[in-house]
């Protein structure tokens, strides 16, 4: 599912993120009506030319109830455009739980209806393992924090632990997880890392998100050469880079053909 689309629609993933600033930019109330508001201007700028959307889920959950069901709408309208939905929600916990978060978060019969949902592996990437087969199963993906981009992640990501780094033993743990297990593992790669390559040569079957598209001082060229090493395999989500053109239809539509654009010609097969 994920690389069929991956590899017939443009790579690019649309970040929906009704967060306080957004709302405010946008200059609609920060509150539940507001955030449907921005969703729906979202769905319709963009429709069906991204293979995914990338849901913040703080960003909906932060409104209760009514928030949740705001986020479940905002699925179903990402596959009515035959789109995917990625839920962010950067889950970790023991492995008793994990079977309870994808009744929340993964596939047609969970309450949310993702087709993905990004995971923290921090307490031990067995404990992933209900969540993986669950994902496995339904034919979805766990996107598992690897190397992330922001500033506090070095001390933790990048210290060594016998011969590895922990993301390049992580990166190894979805990459054994899906030759054993069928593949269910992604991986998000902060794309602007210095070993942001190494690490995606490490997962050759595994889905990989990249973030960093349209950052300030980042060149898309880099970023698409890391991508080139996952062909029909990456996702490159961008939220600031498309929402900052907001609250116009029109021109959000216009940056994401140009953003499209950008990453078409040299993602293969996107
Ligand atoms: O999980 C992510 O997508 C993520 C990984 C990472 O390494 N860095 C990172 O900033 N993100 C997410 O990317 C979002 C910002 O996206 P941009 O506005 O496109 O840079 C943040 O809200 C994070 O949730």
């Amino acid at each position: 599912m994920w690389t069929d689309l991956l590899q017939t629609r443009s790579a690019l993933c649309l970040g929906i993120a009704p967060s306080p600033k957004w709302l405010r930019a946008w200059r609609m109330p920060d509150d539940v009506d507001g955030a449907r508001r921005m969703c729906e201007v979202v769905l319709e700028a963009a429709g069906d030319r991204v293979s995914a959307y990338r849901i913040q889920v703080p960003f909906f959950a932060r409104f209760g109830a009514a928030g949740t069901a705001l986020l479940r709408d905002v699925v179903d309208g990402v596959h009515e455009r035959g789109s995917l939905a990625v839920l962010d929600a950067k889950v970790c916990d023991a492995d008793d739980t994990m079977d309870s978060y994808a009744d929340l978060y993964l596939g047609p019969g969970s309450v949310l209806g993702g087709d993905a949902v990004t995971a923290t592996p921090f307490m031990g990437f067995a404990s992933l393992g209900p969540l993986l087969r669950r994902a496995r199963d339904s034919g979805t993906l766990v996107m598992v924090l690897v190397r992330t981009s922001n500033h506090a992640a070095g001390g933790v990501q990048g210290a060594v632990t016998g011969s590895r780094t922990v993301a390049q033993r992580t990166a190894d743990e979805v990459q054994g997880w899906n030759d054993e297990n069928g593949v269910a593992a992604a991986a998000v790669v902060g794309a602007d890392r210095e070993e942001a390559a190494e690490l995606v040569a490490r997962m050759p079957s595994a889905v990989v998100e990249l973030p960093g598209l349209g950052r300030a001082g980042r060149a898309t060229g880099d970023l698409v050469a890391v991508a080139a090493g996952a062909p029909g395999r990456a996702v490159l989500p961008i939220t600031t880079g498309v929402l900052r053109h907001g609250p116009d239809v029109a021109a959000l539509a216009a940056s994401i053909a140009t953003w499209r654009e950008e990453i078409g010609a040299e993602v293969p097969a996107c």
